[in-house]
């Protein structure tokens, strides 16, 4: 049995990412792919208890260091229990949001260390990289408007807007960095269009497998 793709979607808050996961995961059964879809930080028991320590607005301030940690442990624990096995098994695996928002996020967000994430993402993944990345990019403030029509902010989506720049610019010299992988969504758009663009670059994604 052939092993299965591993896609992640990606980009900043409220671009449309869970929105469109399931798009994509539909998209792919009507071609007969079954495949799992997952999240980050979470998608087991113990990492989704890690999510809810990251995202809780707490008295107890979290450091950077240990928000860096707990999104490599959780994702660790993800890994294992969730993404190899399906991937072993022939399943596709759907993640909303993955390691490209470790550096996003803590690295572009945070302006933590990019070698120490380097690092950690060696010793947590080895080899283990997404096959393809969309990335959902919209301006900052069409996402956060999306965002704040939900309700409370937790404790990422009240940083202030420049952090949320640099989360973007950092996504989008990733992409440029690496160009095999990774395909840029204009997500600012309304949803149909959207999606007929995750359709032709899921269609390309097949033609090369
Ligand atoms: N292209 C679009 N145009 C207008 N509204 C959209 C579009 N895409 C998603 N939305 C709406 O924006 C809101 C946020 O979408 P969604 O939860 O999918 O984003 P997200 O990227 O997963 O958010 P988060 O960063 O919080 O995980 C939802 O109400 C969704 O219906
Ligand atoms: C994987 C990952 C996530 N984050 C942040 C980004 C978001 O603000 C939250 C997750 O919530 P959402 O519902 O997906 O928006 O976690 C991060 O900072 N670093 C990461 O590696």
């Amino acid at each position: 049995m052939s092993r299965g793709c591993f896609i992640t979607l990606e980009g900043g808050e409220g671009v449309g990412k869970s929105t469109n996961l399931q798009f994509v995961k539909a998209w792919l059964e009507m071609r007969g792919i079954v495949s799992v879809v997952t999240r980050e930080p979470g998608g087991t028991g113990i990492a989704e208890k890690i999510r809810a320590i990251l995202l809780e607005k707490a008295d107890e301030p979290l450091s950077e260091q240990a928000e860096l940690l707990l999104v490599f442990a959780a994702r660790a624990q993800h890994i294992r229990q969730v993404i190899l096995p399906a991937l072993e098994s022939g399943q596709w695996v759907l993640c909303d949001r993955f390691t490209d928002a470790t550096y996003a996020y803590q690295g572009g967000g945070r302006r933590l260390d990019v070698a120490t994430i380097e690092w950690l993402e060696h010793c947590v993944q080895g080899d283990l990289r997404p096959d393809l990345t969309l990335l959902l990019d919209a301006p900052v403030e069409i996402g956060m408007g999306r965002v704040g029509r939900r309700g409370a902010a937790d404790r990422f989506e009240a940083e202030r807007g420049e952090f949320f720049e640099r989360v973007r610019q950092c996504y989008l010299s990733r992409a440029a960095q690496y160009p095999e992988r990774y395909r840029v969504v204009d997500a600012g758009r309304p949803l149909e269009d959207v999606q007929v663009s995750l359709a032709d670059e899921l269609a390309a994604f097949l033609e090369r497998q």
